[in-house]
Formats: C-alpha cells, structure tokens, sequence
C-alpha cells in the first residue's frame, strides 16, 4: 500500500512516500520568515505549498496514480479526541474558514484531499493540533469567558511520548512525562499516564515565545498596542503568531542562523536565544507542579532540539526534576502514516468530525 504523507508547519513543508512500512522518500523544505512574509493568511499559501509538494514528487518520479490513500497533519478545527479523521466536507468548511483560527496545518487535510479527488482515493488526518486531554482545573484562566485551548503538536508529542516510555521499559500508559516539541511554534505538556492533562498552547496565548511565536505577553502591555491604532486586527494576529519570537527580536525563525550568528560574538542574539531556553525551562517547571513532582522523565524533540547549545542550557535549569530525554527532530511523517495505515488495514476506525 503506497501513501502520501503531507505535513505543513509554519517554518517548513514535509513530504514523504512510503510503501507499507518503508519510507521511500522522505523531503523537508524549509520557509524563510522572509519566503512567507507576503502571504496575508494561511489560505492564500495554498498553492505554494501544493507546488512545493508536486515538484517532490516529480523530481522523485512519482505519480498521483500510485497512491492509495493521502494523509495530511491535521489543522484547527474545534477540539476533538486523538484518531484517524477522514477529511470530509464539514473538516474542509472549518479549515477553509479559518474558524478556529490560522495555521500552516490548516492546509494538511486541504491539500490531502484535493490531491486524493483527483484519483479517486481517501484522504486523512491523524492526531490534529486541537487533540484535547486537559482536566477541568488546566482550562481555568482568570478570566471569565476566556479559556485555556489545547492547541499543541499533538502528533509529535504522542509518538515521541511512546517511544521515550518504550526506552524506559515502561508502557505509555504507566509513566509521567513532561513533553517538549521544539519547533516553529514551542508546547510544553504533562502527560499523565497516557492523557496529556495540561499544555501551553504553541499557537497564542501562554507558554514560551518560540521561533516564530509571541508566547505569553504582559496583557496590559498588549492591550495597549492593539488599541494604538499601529495595527489593524488582521496585523496583530500575524505579529504574534508568525512574527513572534525570535522574528520579531532577530528577524529570523530559523534557529541554525540564530546559533551563526551567536558563534560569531552577536551577544544580542545570544540573549534572546537564551531568554527563549530560559522561558521553556520555567514552562517545564510549571508542567512539573501539575503532575505533584512525579516525573519519569523530560522529553525535548522537535527541530531544535538538535541544537546543543539549547538543550544545554535547558537541562541546567531542570536536570533536578528528572532525567532528560532527547529525541532531535520528529516522528511525524511515520505517525502520520501509521494512523492512516491502521485505519486502512482494518485495525483501528476511521472517525468522522463533524461541525458544531
Ligand atoms: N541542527 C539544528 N540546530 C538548531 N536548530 C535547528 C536545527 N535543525 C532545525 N532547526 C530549527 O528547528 C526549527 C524548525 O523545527 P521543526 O520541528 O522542523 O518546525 P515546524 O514543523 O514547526 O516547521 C527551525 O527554527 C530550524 O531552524
Ligand atoms: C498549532 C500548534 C502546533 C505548532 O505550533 O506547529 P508548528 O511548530 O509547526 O508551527
């Protein structure tokens, strides 16, 4: 069974082929803050990011015909439980209109199942951004109406989560972890015996500035630049969501250059960047206080926890709370195809969202 596995994220695009369980191409191009600035919303990149999908597929001498079924990473709709969705109609209507909010992974299902039209196979997303686990007490903000929204790497952070639980001789089901996915966007979740009961949410609102992220921000501060008149509502989405973080203090979300930089003595990028390690490090600790100490392990993943000098500075400061586990990178383009495979082979069913 050969599948096309389509995975938007705000700094790259992910393409992969695989037949049953062997991967047989396996491609990340990354965006540039730069390359994306010119783009007013998610949905017009659509056709960039189908085009860089094509032309992988062509240059490895792929045809849309050899696929059985397509899967892309699932995007912002309202919150559901970790699955197999099909893409149908009511997911495509949320995702076109943005109606839980804007992110690259919005365009998963959308491309997966234009792609999947034109040869008449099923289309899936896997284990979407808005999974929600949290307890009662973790959706409190201190503000009536205004609730705390799991809005996570959910596909990342449940593959990896296993893994680590395997490598500590354990099933998921039966350690505490505290979970790190590095990225684009950064979230920091407890994983309480196999449900994740609280995370930052990695899109806006709380948690560490990321690469491309704002994190949590001082309200008062906030309410008084978006009442400046500086930036239209439009403006000011994109400002914490896409020109946060390490864009807004360096102009860049692509922490390679950030490290160049840092190497050749700019000690202004040295502090952000450290900021930022130290922001995932109080987030860590908080994560700690909700699972009362008991914590089998820290795991860091993502694309930056290839960085050295991140990691190391991160274990610093929570090296006392447990072991530190580091899986560089992530898992999931597999994941992504293992949830599509388990639905195709019959073992798991496949669900269907439907709006709200
Ligand atoms: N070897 C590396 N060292 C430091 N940062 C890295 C490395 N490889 C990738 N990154 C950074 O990881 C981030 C992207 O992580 P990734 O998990 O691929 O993101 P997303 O899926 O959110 O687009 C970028 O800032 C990129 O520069
Ligand atoms: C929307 C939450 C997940 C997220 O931030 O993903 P990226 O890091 O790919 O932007």
């Amino acid at each position: 069974m050969k599948v096309l596995v389509i995975n938007p994220g705000s700094t790259s695009t992910k393409v992969a082929v695989f037949e049953d369980e062997s991967s047989l191409l396996e491609k990340t191009i990354r965006h540039s803050s730069d390359e994306l600035k010119d783009f007013k919303s998610i949905i017009e990149q659509y056709d960039f990011r189908v085009n860089v999908v094509e032309k992988e597929l062509n240059a490895s001498g792929f045809n849309l015909k050899d696929f059985d079924a397509f899967v892309g990473r699932g995007g912002l709709l309202h919150p559901i439980e970790s699955g197999t969705y099909r893409v149908n109609e009511d997911m495509l209507q949320d995702l076109k209109e943005c109606r839980y909010g804007e992110h690259a992974s919005n365009l998963g299902a959308i491309i997966a199942y234009n792609l999947a039209q034109k040869v008449g196979k099923p289309a899936y997303i896997v284990d979407p951004v808005v999974v929600d686990e949290m307890e009662p007490l973790a959706r409190y903000s201190g503000l009536k109406g205004i609730e705390r929204k799991s809005i996570w790497h959910a596909l990342n952070q449940k593959a990896v989560a296993r893994r680590a639980a395997k490598d500590l001789g354990k099933r998921y089901e039966d350690v505490n972890l505290i979970v790190v996915h590095l990225g684009g966007g950064i979230s920091v979740a407890a994983h309480k015996k196999g449900k994740t009961i609280d995370v930052n949410n990695a899109l806006n609102g709380d948690g560490p500035f990321a690469p491309e992220r704002a994190g949590g921000l001082p309200t008062i501060s906030l309410v008084d630049l978006c009442m400046s008149g500086k930036y239209t509502y439009e403006e000011m989405k994109k400002l914490l969501a896409g020109k946060g973080g390490l864009v807004s203090h360096l102009g860049t979300n692509n922490a390679i250059e950030v490290e160049e930089r840092i190497n050749k003595g700019d000690e202004y990028a040295k502090l952000v960047y450290e900021a930022m390690a130290y922001q995932i490090a109080k987030t860590i600790g908080e994560m700690a206080t909700v699972l009362y100490g008991e914590v089998d392990a820290i795991v860091l993943t993502g694309g930056i926890a290839r960085s050295q000098m991140l990691v190391d500075w991160i274990k610093e400061r929570v090296s006392f709370i447990a072991k530190v586990l580091i899986y560089p990178g992530e898992d999931e383009m597999r994941a992504l195809l293992e949830g599509a495979l388990r639905v195709l082979k019959g073992e798991e069913k496949e669900k269907f969202y439907e709006r709200i």
